[in-house]
């Protein structure tokens, strides 16, 4: 039998005295770490400084995505961990749990359509999560969103530990695109962009506010309709390209690992850490809603509300409700009947 857990150089290394140099310390779990985002996302978050501790976790080929990482000089200890009676050793401890666990799609597929499977892995990670780290930050990825975020609240109120603050779906992706898009469009600087987007994760539930995107630009209504589609389509026009080898990856482990990297420091005390996720919300008549957040040592510190929508965004936000709706209950039907 393969050794399970595997522990790296940088382990001995930090065993022999080697400081991480991350102050405080802070453990982050990648659960899904040898797949396709898992792997770029594991070498992105060895290269964050604010990590101590990387505990990489799969079904799967954990060993070598550990030991290959952990070859990097940078502060954090690597541990790979394989197989369901290692996750509780790779969870313990954990600050940050980042979940990009599950199938992709392929072309022809929605997001709901990996529903069936991803919704029971999804359900057994985060049973794991509220017996070995009940108060960590928890990153869900895994698809579909609109429904995995619902589903992991579910099973912490089973288990007596959810923590609305705590639990986070990354739409970090939508807001990466719609940047990238605004600013070939804007023909501005893509590095100074800043585009909100709301609702949740599939489709038409994704809404890019690009009426409040900096720099400002004079977009027609057909630039900013055409925008809109393509952001909302960003996933699908990965999977079309991809032609069956699966979804976006790098694009994902880096949004990933923007998101990640705003958790922790929102951990840590900083100042004005804000991004978009789909979290619990009162923002509309949907228990669950993405929109700007203010993160901070307890996790989610503020839910910020949508502010001046366009008409054309007014008529978005009433679209996508029936969706996500039901999106959010089969999930929340599933954690319970499953
Ligand atoms: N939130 C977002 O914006 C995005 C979400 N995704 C979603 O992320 C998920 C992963 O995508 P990829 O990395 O491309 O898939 P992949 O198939 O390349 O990797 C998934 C990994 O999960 C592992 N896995 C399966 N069951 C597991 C379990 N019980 N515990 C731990 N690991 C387990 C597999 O062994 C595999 O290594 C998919 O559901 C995909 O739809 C993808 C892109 C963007
Ligand atoms: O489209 C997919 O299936 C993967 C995903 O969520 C994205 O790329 O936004």
């Amino acid at each position: 039998m393969l050794r399970s857990i595997l522990r790296s150089s940088t382990s001995n290394a930090s065993r022999r005295g080697f400081a991480s140099g991350a102050s405080p310390e802070r453990k982050v779990a990648i659960l899904g770490a040898a797949g396709g985002i898992g792997q770029p996302l594991s070498l992105l978050m060895k290269l964050n400084p604010l990590v101590s501790r990387l505990a990489l976790y799969d079904i799967a080929g954990t060993p070598g995505v550990a030991a290959d990482v952990s070859h990097i000089n940078t502060g954090s200890e690597v541990v790979g961990y394989m197989g369901d009676e290692n996750l509780g050793k790779a969870l313990e401890g954990s600050d940050v749990v980042i979940i990009p666990a599950g199938v992709p799609r392929k072309p022809g597929m929605t997001r709901d359509d990996l529903f069936n499977i991803n919704a029971g892995i999804v359900k057994s990670l985060c049973t794991a999560i509220a017996k070995y780290c009940p108060n960590a930050l928890v990153n869900m990825i895994s698809n579909p969103v609109n429904s995995t975020v619902p589903i992991a609240a579910e099973v912490f109120k089973m288990a007596g530990t959810y923590d609305e603050k705590r639990l986070f779906g990354v739409t970090t992706l939508d807001v990466v695109r719609a940047k990238t898009f605004y600013a070939g469009k804007a023909k501005v600087n893509v590095a100074e962009v800043n585009v909100p987007v709301v609702g949740g994760h599939a489709g038409i539930t994704i809404l890019p506010l690009f009426s409040q995107a900096t720099p400002k630009a004079n977009l027609s209504d057909d630039e900013i309709v055409a925008l809109t589609k393509r952001t909302q389509d960003g996933g699908t026009e990965v999977v079309e390209a991809k032609a069956g080898k699966g979804s976006a990856t790098l694009s994902m482990a880096y949004a990933g690992a923007v998101f990640a990297d705003a958790c922790l420091k929102g951990l840590n005390g900083a100042p004005d850490v804000v991004e978009c996720s789909f979290v619990q919300s009162t923002v509309t008549e949907l228990p669950f809603f993405a929109s700007k957040v203010r993160i901070g040592k307890n996790g989610v510190e503020e839910v910020l509300g949508l502010g001046a929508l366009s008409d054309f965004e007014k008529e978005g936000l009433e679209k996508l409700k029936p969706e996500l709706k039901a999106s959010i209950e089969k999930g929340i039907k599933f954690a319970h009947q499953n």
